[in-house]
């Protein structure tokens, strides 16, 4: 059936829409993914909580849906906006086309939509709301939410039996983080966002992860004395929300980029390695540079585009925090190597502690 996207600058684009139940309008904040591929890790990373995605490769949908790529157990977008969905099944390892497993989770697909315009409005009037429906309504809800409280675990999970142990503050985390430790000989704790200093210390780790997840850091400003108790006791690893936690929690401030970087493909120096990585990345929020200058962070990571902070290092503590996903779900595994920056991290102070 015919549908639209309508922004909330009164811009309104026509495309098909489907969806599998009858609710009205289906409402997020409209941002664009420049990938060619990694839909269905976008489609399930929870970071994209409330977030409608227009992605600009104008074939979607060509391998399916598979069994091992997902980020979570279920879709967290709010829709899905795309020139051309192709309903696959034939990869080898393809269990849904895309049309089904959206349709399954009542997801909102407009196809057939000029997804270039889209952009364009985004690019230049920054990321907005919008919604998508079969005709114009009321326009988006005002209230606030705070997504994070939504994806993250309500209890305690371990993962792997390595020999290191990592407790992973959960903000909304994606699999392949998990996965990326217990490759790496870890046991992976991972507990709720609002879990406390005294509990954390209980379960005695050798090492921190503060995750990724949804919606504006200064949501959880309450909970930044305690993640600064806790990462100044232990070697920490913080990954893209989690990032602009560290910054946040050392006295830096974040700010809202215009359109934000979501893709595979976006360079990232560091300054002390001296090379250039290229990452994937999706996120609105960045850390304000000259914020850091009054704080005991530097600026390790930088974004070869726009210069923008993509990375903080302690000056003196093993806390490392990056803007990008080492991870790499989707796209290039450049800098994968953060996680085992992060276990050497952890091996250090367990020796030191040895020998003290
Ligand atoms: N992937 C993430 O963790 C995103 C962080 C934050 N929600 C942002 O958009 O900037």
């Amino acid at each position: 059936m015919k549908g639209y996207l309508f922004l909330e600058n009164g811009e309104k684009f026509e495309g098909e829409l489907t969806a599998s139940s009858n609710q009205e309008q289906f409402e997020g904040e409209v941002v664009f993914y420049t990938g060619m591929t990694g839909y269905q890790e976008v489609l399930t990373d929870p970071s994209y909580k409330n977030q409608i995605v227009v992605f600009t490769y104008p074939l979607i949908g060509n391998y399916g849906i598979n069994e091992q790529d997902f980020e979570s157990k279920k879709p967290h977008v709010a829709g899905v906006i795309v020139l051309e969905c192709k309903d696959a099944t034939n990869h080898y390892e393809a269990k849904y086309s895309l049309k089904e497993y959206l349709d399954k989770w009542n997801v909102p697909l407009l196809s057939h939509v000029d997804t270039r315009s889209v952009v364009k409005q985004i690019r230049n009037h920054g990321t907005m709301q919008g919604y998508l429906a079969q005709t114009e309504t009321k326009g988006c809800s005002t209230i606030e939410k705070f997504p994070v409280s939504e994806v993250s675990t309500k209890t305690q999970v371990s993962y792997g039996r390595g020999n290191k142990h990592v407790v992973l503050l959960d903000f909304g985390c994606k699999k392949s983080i998990i996965e990326s430790l217990v490759e790496r000989d870890c046991t992976v704790t991972v507990v709720p966002y609002h879990t406390t200093y005294e509990k954390i210390k209980e379960l005695k780790p050798d090492g921190i992860v503060l995750s990724n997840g949804p919606g504006d850091p200064k949501q959880l400003n309450p909970y930044l004395p305690t993640i600064k108790k806790t990462i100044e006791k232990y070697p920490t690893l913080a990954i893209c929300l989690g990032h602009q936690l560290v910054a946040l929690s050392f006295g830096a401030d974040t700010k809202k980029l215009t359109f934000g970087h979501r893709g595979a493909n976006q360079p990232v120096f560091d300054t002390l390695k001296n090379k250039v990585f290229i990452t994937s990345q999706n996120h609105s929020y960045v850390v304000d540079e000259l914020s850091l200058k009054k704080t005991s962070l530097t600026a390790r990571f930088k974004n070869v585009n726009d210069q923008s902070i993509e990375g903080v290092a302690h000056r003196t503590l093993p806390i490392v925090s990056v803007q990008f996903h080492p991870e790499a779900h989707p796209g290039p595994s450049d800098s994968s190597w953060v996680f085992d920056d992060f276990i050497e991290s952890l091996l250090n102070v367990r020796r030191e502690k040895q020998y003290a």
